[in-house]
């Protein structure tokens, strides 16, 4: 019932030459069809990797957006622009944005809602610090992020959404999620998001983000709760990225 979704954010790495080598990965290697798989390079890349993935299945997306239609607002973009270059995904919420650029819960929600009335999919991005963990607050802490958007959101706009579980102590350390700590964390936001509508909660893609790579994501996408990945260091290989993809076959 709910299509993995496997997208790698590429946050502030790459080059032309990595979109291009990207492209010919995918234009040679078929995907599975049961896997739906994005790429989010960073924002001055979206035209050439629009390009580098015309006649393949792999979607695009972007990092982040301004709740703004347009405006003076310096190094900021639009979702009105990121859909010229046929965005279809856009973080909202990473944890990267959260704590060095002062994104906080309101934040998020404008971004949120400028990508919903723009037609762009919000990639909700939620999780907790070691901190947090360890003092005992991951639910609460994870669930007040997804209520203060969804909260907002009217019935159809929730449908809309993706959420990814990225617990911080795990974002680019090396140090995974257990599949069971991961799948505890999305059973509760499963739970939680039964209260809105158990069709919702049946449907939603909750993603895993956090040091997946290919050799750990085939027993974190197993679980029952688990949709999808949120890529960070192994999306930024072309083999490491394609064994991720064909492991959520
Ligand atoms: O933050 C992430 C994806 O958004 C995860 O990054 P890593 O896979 O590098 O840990």
């Amino acid at each position: 019932m709910r299509m993995p979704l496997i997208a790698g954010n590429w946050k502030m790495n790459g080059s032309l030459e990595l979109v291009e080598q990207f492209g010919r990965a995918f234009a040679e290697t078929g995907l599975p069809t049961s896997v739906e798989v994005a790429l989010i390079p960073p924002t001055p890349y979206l035209a050439a990797m629009q390009s580098a993935l015309a006649g393949t299945a792999v979607a695009l997306g972007a990092q982040t957006l301004n709740p703004e239609t347009k405006g003076a607002h310096t190094g900021e973009v639009s979702a009105e622009m990121l859909n010229e270059f046929d965005v279809r995904y856009v973080l909202v919420g990473h944890s990267e944005r959260r704590s060095m650029y002062h994104e906080d819960d309101a934040a998020v929600l404008a971004r949120a809602k400028a990508a919903l009335a723009s037609g762009l999919v919000p990639v909700l991005c939620v999780g907790e610090t070691l901190e947090q963990r360890e003092a005992g607050q991951t639910e609460a802490v994870v669930l007040g992020q997804v209520e203060a958007v969804f909260n907002a959101l009217d019935a159809e706009q929730r449908t809309r959404m993706v959420i990814a579980y990225e617990p911080v102590w795990a974002i680019g350390t090396g140090r995974t999620a257990s599949p069971s700590q991961a799948q505890a964390v999305h059973a509760a936001i499963r739970a939680r998001l039964g209260e809105y509508d158990s069709e919702l909660a049946a449907r939603l893609r909750l993603l895993y983000g956090g040091s997946m790579k290919a050799d750990n994501a085939a027993e974190l996408l197993a679980e029952s709760d688990i949709d999808g990945g949120l890529i960070g260091g192994a999306s930024l290989k072309t083999n490491d990225f394609l064994a991720i993809c064909q492991s959520a076959g």
